[in-house]
């Protein structure tokens, strides 16, 4: 009897991460139908923590630390992250092996229209309106989109509140659509297209507007939009039949690499690093060929 080889594909446990590793599962599976691919999750303590504002994180790695040991331990042979959510400077242990190809990067504006009839915009929100982010960048292009709107007027944090908002994606749902805690909220269109939030028929978000903004007006977050494949780093392997099996593992995934969705985050990444900005200080890019 022939053995069936399995590998393993570490990924986070919230609604997204697991859409997202299902997708990379999906693309590997069509590649290689005669491997089995599986998935384990966990939690990371970005999600155990859904409290603390992002930028008052005092580890690099948020997003990825839980998954990053058990990468290392060898309990997966690699782990599915958002591009956007890796640490500027990996662990030298692994590397990005994959990039899978970029879906928008744009940032989205979601409003809710039982609250709010007919308002689709940022501009047509009412004075007074609460929007809610936890981005450093996502509060200062805000800001300064209200400025241009409003030249006469002293300080916009008068006519709009900026306020911060964590947990995953439904929870954020929540806070804006059940709680009402908010008039709109701000995310990566991305994320909320993945979630089919953005399909008109969705009766559990029937009063939702989602709006995608204009990368022009609202540069993005380095690496929005792509999701990364990290292995293990085959340098650091002392076992050569480790060696030789991640060496192995690495050339497969690699043949799901986009070149040019490479180029793009390659870019993004290393004037963050430059800047040795992670999500402490507002960076917001716009990146093409
Ligand atoms: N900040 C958390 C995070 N990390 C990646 C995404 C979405 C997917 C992506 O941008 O690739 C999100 C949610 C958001 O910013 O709305």
């Amino acid at each position: 009897m022939t053995s069936v080889e399995i590998i393993k594909i570490g990924t986070r446990e919230s609604p997204l991460a697991m859409w997202q590793a299902r997708h990379a599962q999906k693309l590997l599976q069509e590649k290689f139908p005669s491997i089995t691919f599986e998935l384990i999750s966990r939690k990371t303590q970005g999600d155990k923590n859904t409290e603390l504002p992002l930028s008052k994180f005092s580890d690099k790695g948020v997003f990825t630390k839980e998954l990053d040991d058990i990468l290392l331990n060898r309990q997966v042979d690699c782990a599915v992250h958002c591009v956007k959510d890796l640490p500027t400077v990996l662990d030298s242990r692994m590397e990005i092996i994959c990039y899978l190809k970029r879906e928008a990067p744009n940032d989205c504006i979601l409003i809710d229209q039982a609250k709010h009839k007919n308002v689709t915009t940022l501009s047509q929100l009412p004075h007074g309106s609460k929007i809610g982010t936890s981005s450093l960048r996502r509060k200062a292009l805000l800001r300064r989109f209200f400025r241009a709107q409003h030249p006469q007027a002293e300080n916009v944090d008068d006519i709009y509140s900026i306020e911060e908002i964590r947990g995953n994606l439904g929870t954020r749902l929540n806070k804006l659509l059940k709680e009402q805690l908010f008039d709109a909220i701000m995310l990566a269109y991305v994320g909320v297209d993945r979630l089919e939030w953005t399909k008109r028929n969705n009766e559990n978000v029937k009063d939702l507007c989602v709006t995608k903004l204009s990368d022009i007006q609202f540069p993005y977050c380095v690496g929005q939009g792509a999701l990364a494949l990290v292995c293990r780093s085959s340098k650091w392997t002392i076992n050569s039949s480790e060696q030789s099996h991640d060496a192995n593992l690495q050339s497969r995934f690699s043949q799901l690499n986009d070149i040019y969705t490479q180029l793009l985050c390659e870019a993004e990444r290393s004037l963050l690093r430059e800047l040795e900005g992670g999500c402490k200080v507002p960076v917001a890019v716009r990146t093409y060929r």
